[in-house]
């Protein structure tokens, strides 16, 4: 939420006078207000044209969130900005939306959408166009295809080491988002991009420069906050970019020139995401494009990708994958590091089950334990606090009532400190998973990765990738508290979980 202060005043003034300048808004801004009572859905007075959002600025969307739910139950009528929200966090509501009425809300709601390039992203088209997409995206994430980045991820696992050892010389704490951010970035530029960087020694590298650019700024810019406060207006910020156009342009550049590359080369050694998707490509389907309106599934798979859903994915992949996998191990080290206890365990596990061999697909999934304190770390730190849904048509789910086009939007933090599902939910307890206790999870009150047909598609790579660096560093170092260790690390207030001012610690060379 830091973009929020950025938001001119003026902004806000001009949505006023807008809003009481004609009957019809003036009329919608009073309905926007009696929305939620009129449907007799509990939720705070909204303050208007901005809604829960000084609430935010002040302590955080993760205790905003937390507090609204303590206060009203596990459904919330709010405004985002002048942006209806109906927050969840009642498992049997979120299993009906998300998995046994999934065709009554397959889209993500309309806010995340009208982005002209990101609207050939899985995660935001809608409908017919989505289904495609995902479809057709969705191999490149089986476990088949994912095992075999595994070498890939090993070479970014030995500049891992290389770089802790660096950072850590003379006993020096180091700032573990930076470390597990520069490792995650290398593994997504290859993984992704078939392109080889180290982010840490190398941090002038133009990819490494732009994703960073890219990522700064993230899909939650100033142009999606401003859609948000005045949704009616949206046709309004289309011209403001997204991101740093710079760096979109370069990422454009770069895939293009890699497309072209691999277009031309007769090599069947690429495994890479990028290459996974060329080869869905269809010679036809750039020509085919134009009128795209009213196609249905076979039309769209008829057509294969286009160059611009391929750029747009990429890039999403980019986004999607960086911050998310950097804050779980940021978690899982600091989360090691107070409770030795745990982490004995865990070195333990690792050092019987592997006998010092490489981490890989096959023998990191086989580690129980490691399992355990991957889930507990994001059932307490989950790197997504929400995500949404939206209603297709006017209906009731669970006997509340939910308008055509409303956004549902399902609480992942709040759903993981609720003590009937999670008793005592601040203590770190990889126990709750463990073999005799995962039984007695109540289902859908886990959701790190979402769930149902539009879950994470990245999940199994993201935990690939974070397994088999918590293997390779526990084979080399021990996570230790440091005099700036932050306990409990302050969290930023946006939508991510990320550590406020880093997470420092010692690594102890074992
Ligand atoms: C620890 C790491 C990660 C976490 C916690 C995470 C979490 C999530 C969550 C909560 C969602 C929304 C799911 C839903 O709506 O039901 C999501 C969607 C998505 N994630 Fe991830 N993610 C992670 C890593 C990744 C990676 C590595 C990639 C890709 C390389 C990725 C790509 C995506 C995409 C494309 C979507 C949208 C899917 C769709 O709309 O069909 N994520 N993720």
């Amino acid at each position: 939420m830091e973009t929020l202060v950025k938001v001119p005043i003026c902004w806000i003034y001009l949505e006023m006078f807008t809003q009481f300048s004609d009957l019809r808004s003036y009329k919608y801004s009073v309905y926007k207000q009696s929305y939620f009572w009129s449907l007799g859905i509990p939720g705070p007075t909204p303050i208007p044209f901005l809604g829960i959002i000084p609430s935010i600025a002040k302590m955080g969307l993760k205790e905003t969130d937390l507090r609204l739910m303590q206060k009203y139950g596990r459904h919330v009528g709010t405004f985002f900005g002048n942006l209806p929200q109906l927050l969840i966090t009642d498992p049997e509501m979120i299993k009906e939306i998300l998995v046994r009425r999934f065709s009554e809300f397959t889209n993500r709601a309309q806010s995340f959408r009208n982005v002209e390039f990101f609207d050939s992203a899985v995660n935001v088209a809608p409908g017919e166009h989505w289904k495609f997409l995902r479809s057709t995206l969705s191999p490149t994430f089986s476990s088949g295809k994912i095992r075999n980045m595994t070498p890939l991820i090993s070479r970014c696992l030995e500049k891992l080491t290389r770089n802790a050892r660096n950072m850590s010389e003379g006993g020096k704490s180091v700032e573990m988002k930076s470390l597990f951010g520069a490792f995650t970035l290398d593994v997504i530029c290859s993984t992704g991009f078939g392109i080889e960087v180290d982010s840490q020694s190398n941090p002038e590298d133009p990819f490494v420069v732009n994703a960073r650019k890219a990522m700064s700024a993230s899909i939650i810019g100033i142009r999606i906050l401003l859609s948000m406060l005045f949704p009616d207006f949206q046709i309004f910020f289309r011209n403001i970019p997204l991101m740093d156009q710079k760096a979109l342009d370069f990422f454009i550049e770069a895939t293009k020139s890699v497309m072209q590359e691999r277009r031309k080369s007769t090599s069947d050694n690429y495994k890479d995401l990028i290459q996974l998707m060329i080869n869905a490509h269809k010679e036809q389907s750039d020509k085919t494009t134009e009128n795209e309106e009213g196609m249905n599934y076979e039309s769209y798979k008829k057509r294969g990708l286009t160059d611009r859903e391929i750029l747009a994915n990429a890039l999403i992949f980019l986004l999607a994958a960086f911050d998310t996998t950097s804050s779980l191990l940021t978690f899982v080290s600091y989360c090691l590091a107070v409770n030795q206890d745990v982490q004995d365990k865990l070195i333990s596990e690792i050092d019987k089950e592997l006998c010092k061999k490489q981490p890989t697909y096959d023998n990191v999934f086989k580690l129980q334990y490691l399992d355990m304190v991957v889930n507990e770390t994001l059932r307490i730190y989950p790197p997504a606090t929400r995500f949404n849904r939206e209603a297709s048509a006017d209906t009731e789910v669970c006997g509340v009532k939910i308008p055509k086009g409303l956004d549902v939007t399902v609480v992942v933090s709040a759903v993981h400190y609720d003590p009937e599902f999670w008793p005592n939910p601040r203590k770190f307890d990889p126990e709750r998973f463990s073999p005799e206790n995962k039984g007695n999870i109540k289902p859908f009150s886990f959701l790190p990765f979402g769930a149902g047909p539009r879950n994470c598609i990245g999940m199994r790579l993201a935990l690939l990738e974070a397994k088999m660096a918590i293997v390779e560093m526990l084979q080399n170092f021990r996570f230790v508290t440091a005099p700036e260790t932050e306990i409990p690390p302050k969290l930023g207030k946006g939508a991510l979980t990320k550590p406020a001012n880093g997470v420092y610690l010692k690594l102890e060379a074992l």
